[in-house]
C-alpha cells in the first residue's frame, strides 16, 4: 500500500489533458507510502509522481505545502516541484479527492545507511533550511508539544496493552520535556521538513538526488529538524545508537549552516521532543489501524528506545 483510491485509464487521460505535460504512455500505484495513493505516471513527456491526498492530510493546508516545494525547488533544492495544469493551477480534484502533480525525482531511498549517506543528509538538510528563508507564510506545527498530550491519553489503556507500563513513563517525560522546551524566541526558526526518514531522501552515486514527502512540513525550530533526523538515522537495527552517524549528520549539516550555541545545547532535549512525537504517532495508528489493514503499522518502541537514550544523553 499505498493506493486507497483506484483510478481507471480513462479518467487519468482525461486529467492529464487538461495539463501540458504529454499523453498518458502508462501509469501504476505505489505500494510505499501510508498516508496518500501515489501514482508513477509515465507521458510522453517524461515521468510524473500523480498524488491523491486520503489521511491526514487538511485539504485547506495544501496550498501552502506546494507553494514550499515550489519555493524550495525554484531555490534549488531537489524536491517535486508541484506541476502546474493549463490554467496555472496545481492543486486539483480527482476521483474526489484534492490532488496534485509532481516532478518525479531519480534515485532510491538507502536501505542500509553509513556515515558518508549521513553527512549528505546533513548537508541537504541545512539546505533545505536555507532555502526555505523568504518563504513567508506559517504553518504552525500541528504535532507541537501542546498536542502530545492529547494523543496520549486518547490512546487510553491501549498503550499498556501493548507495553506495561508505557503511559506512565511517557507522560512523566512528556511533561519534564513541555516544561523545559525552548521559548519560540530560543532558537532560530524556519521551515522544516518534520519528516525526513530515511524513506523520504534518495540518493544516486552517494549524492542527495530527491528529497520527498512535505506533508508534516511545518514553521518551527530549525534545529528540531536536525533532532528528527538524528532520531530516525542514528539507530542501527532500530535500537543502537550509532554515535558515527550523528557526528556526521552535525558536520554535513554543519559545514552548510553552523549551529548556533543555544541550537546545540538543546538538542538532547529537541531530540527527547522529537522521540515522544513519532513514539506518539505510531502509537495512535498503532492502536486505531487493523491488525489486518493493508497499511504496515510501525513499531512505536523503536521510539522508546530513542527516548530512553536521549533522556539520558548530555550531549548528542
Ligand atoms: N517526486 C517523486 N519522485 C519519485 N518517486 C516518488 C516521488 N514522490 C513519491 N515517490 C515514490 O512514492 C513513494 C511514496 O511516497 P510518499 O513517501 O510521499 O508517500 P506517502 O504515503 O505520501 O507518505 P509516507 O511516507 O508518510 O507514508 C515513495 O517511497 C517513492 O517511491
Ligand atoms: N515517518 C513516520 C511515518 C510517516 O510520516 C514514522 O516512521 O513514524
Amino acid at each position: 500500500m499505498a493506493v486507497y483510491t483506484e483510478l481507471a485509464a480513462e479518467t487519468l487521460e482525461a486529467f492529464l489533458g487538461t495539463y501540458g505535460i504529454g499523453l498518458l504512455v502508462s501509469f501504476h500505484g505505489i505500494a510505499e507510502g501510508v498516508e496518500n495513493s501515489n501514482f508513477l505516471l509515465r507521458t510522453t513527456e517524461g515521468d510524473f509522481i500523480l498524488t491523491l491526498f486520503e489521511r491526514r492530510v487538511n485539504a485547506s493546508e495544501l496550498p501552502w505545502f506546494l507553494g514550499l516545494m515550489q519555493h524550495l525547488a525554484g531555490r534549488g533544492l531537489n524536491c517535486p516541484l508541484p506541476v502546474s495544469d493549463r490554467t496555472g493551477t496545481a492543486l486539483r480534484t480527482l476521483a474526489g479527492r484534492p490532488a496534485a502533480i509532481t516532478t518525479f525525482l531519480p534515485g532510491v531511498s538507502a536501505t542500509q545507511l553509513d556515515e558518508g549517506l549521513c553527512l549528505e543528509l546533513g548537508k541537504s538538510l541545512a539546505r533545505l533550511h536555507l532555502a526555505g528563508d523568504g518563504y513567508g507564510a506559517v504553518r504552525p506545527n500541528a504535532l507541537s508539544p501542546a498536542a502530545w498530550a492529547p494523543l496520549l491519553e486518547s490512546c487510553g489503556e491501549s498503550a499498556d496493552a501493548l507495553s506495561p507500563g508505557l503511559t506512565a513513563e511517557v507522560r512523566s517525560a512528556l511533561r519534564k520535556i513541555e516544561e523545559a522546551w525552548p521559548s519560540v524566541e530560543a532558537l532560530p526558526r524556519g521551515q522544516i521538513h518534520a519528516d525526513l526518514f530515511p524513506d523520504n531522501v534518495f540518493f544516486q552515486n552517494g549524492q542527495v538526488s530527491g528529497l520527498i514527502d512535505f506533508y508534516f512540513a511545518c514553521t518551527d525550530f530549525l534545529a528540531y529538524d536536525l533532532a528528527i533526523c538524528l532520531n530516525a538515522w542514528c539507530f542501527r537495527d532500530e535500537k543502537t545508537f550509532e554515535p558515527s552517524f550523528a557526528a556526521a549528520i552535525l558536520q554535513g549539516y554543519e559545514s552548510v549552516r553552523p549551529l548556533t550555541k543555544a541550537e546545540k545545547s538543546a538538542l538532547p532535549l529537541l531530540c527527547q521532543g522529537a522521540a515522544i512525537r513519532f513514539l506518539l504517532t505510531r502509537l495512535y495508528d498503532w492502536i486505531n489501524t487493523p491488525a489486518n489493514a493493508l497499511v504496515t503499522r510501525k513499531d512505536p518502541l523503536a521510539y522508546l528506545v530513542r527516548l530512553r537514550h536521549f533522556a539520558g544523553a548530555a550531549h548528542v
